[in-house]
């Protein structure tokens, strides 16, 4: 495909000023989803430039241009799990090196590691989860069930696959013990981006929020990595109001499918996956409240310049009460739960 724009930026050797994109590019109230597709390859790029990691890891211009592209490429297209979703989760990222002092509380490695596993943390990602793998019995369930995180080590098998192909390895100038460390790095990140993971880690980080972030504690530095990288992946929720609504659509209609399949193929389905009973406000008030609020509340204490981010999770909680209760006003009109969306 050579001419289309993302060869061009494979064939550029400058890397264009973030400022290009938006004067609020570093905001925590900027959606990255204002970036249109054919611009996010050079916006990935101009981020590893303004995050100094193209100097640090001394990466070869040409080697990150085609490591991006792949990385692209290796996303399908379902409704939410797609590189769209991959490239918000890195700008997300980027807005924690911007607004918390260039995330000085962690190694420059983790930090290196933390951005690429946000790019790579959900490739080749089909639309459906780790339970649908394991009772559909799939091909990714017969070669991760037994350790879990089926779907998380598919996503690291894939990165490695991109890194170990030839001219794409940006990893390639870090000497031996670093190389090792940032592949190790990337794999404990993307299998923390497990939700069932993050729950089981939850009191953990609560008490590391309790007794404050300690930089000289390896163990924090894990949690906070962990902690970090799930506040990346639900980062839509930290948006305005329109946006985390379009997000939800996006992650039901994916649920929804999945739903049928289950159904289809004689599989129980619980209800967050079945549209005849789902209610989503209902299911999205729970999912912030388990979820979301208690992960931004921690993150709050921990680094208080991030306090916004917690307001905006609160108000989109706030916007889901009322939509539920509108929906409770009009349940006799309509029972398809994608009704309200219109
Ligand atoms: C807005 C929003 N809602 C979401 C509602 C629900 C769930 C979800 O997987 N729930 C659980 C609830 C229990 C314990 C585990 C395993 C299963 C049983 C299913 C998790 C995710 C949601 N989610 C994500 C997201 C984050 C990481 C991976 C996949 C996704 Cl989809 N990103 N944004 C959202
Ligand atoms: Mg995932
Ligand atoms: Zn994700």
């Amino acid at each position: 495909e050579v001419g289309d724009d993302e060869s061009k930026i494979l064939l550029s050797s400058e890397i264009p000023s973030i400022k290009q994109f938006s004067p609020r590019m570093s905001n925590f109230t900027y959606s990255p989803r204002s970036i249109p597709d054919s611009d996010t390859l050079k916006a990935c790029m101009c981020m590893f430039d303004d995050m100094n990691m193209i100097n640090r890891w001394r990466i070869n211009r040409r080697t990150l241009a085609k490591f991006c592209m792949l990385v692209k490429r290796g996303y399908r297209d379902p409704p939410y799990h797609n590189w769209y979703h991959a490239f918000t989760v890195g700008h997300f990222c980027y807005l924690l090196y911007k607004n918390m002092d260039s995330l000085k509380v962690l190694t420059e490695i983790e930090v290196f590691a933390l951005f690429v596993a946000c790019l790579c943390h959900d490739l080749d990602h089909r639309g459906t989860n780790n339970s649908f793998q394991v009772h559909s019995q799939s091909v990714l369930a017969a070669l991760y069930s037994s350790e879990g995180s089926v779907m998380e080590r598919h996503h690291f098998a894939q990165a490695m696959c991109i890194v170990n192909t030839e001219g794409c390895n940006i990893f390639e100038n870090l000497n031996r013990d670093e190389y090792q460390k940032a592949l190790d790095l990337v794999q404990d990140i993307i299998l923390a981006t497990d939700l069932a993971h993050h729950l089981r880690i939850h009191k953990d980080l609560e008490k590391m929020a309790r007794d404050g972030y300690n930089v000289d504690d390896p163990e924090h530095h894990k949690l906070l990595l962990c902690m970090l990288m799930t506040c990346c992946d639900l980062s839509d929720q930290t948006k305005n109001w329109s946006w985390t609504k379009k997000i939800a659509e996006l992650i039901y209609h994916e649920f929804f499918s999945q739903g049928d399949l289950e159904k289809a193929m004689g599989l129980e389905t619980p209800e967050m996956f079945d549209r005849e009973k789902a209610c989503i406000p209902e299911l999205q008030i729970g999912f912030l409240d388990h979820i979301a609020l208690p992960l931004y509340r921690v993150l709050g204490q921990t680094f208080p310049q991030t306090k916004t981010v917690v307001d905006a999770v609160e108000t989109n909680r706030v916007m889901w009460t009322k939509l539920r209760d509108e929906t409770k006003q009009r349940r006799l009109s309509s029972t398809n739960s994608l009704d309200f969306f219109h």
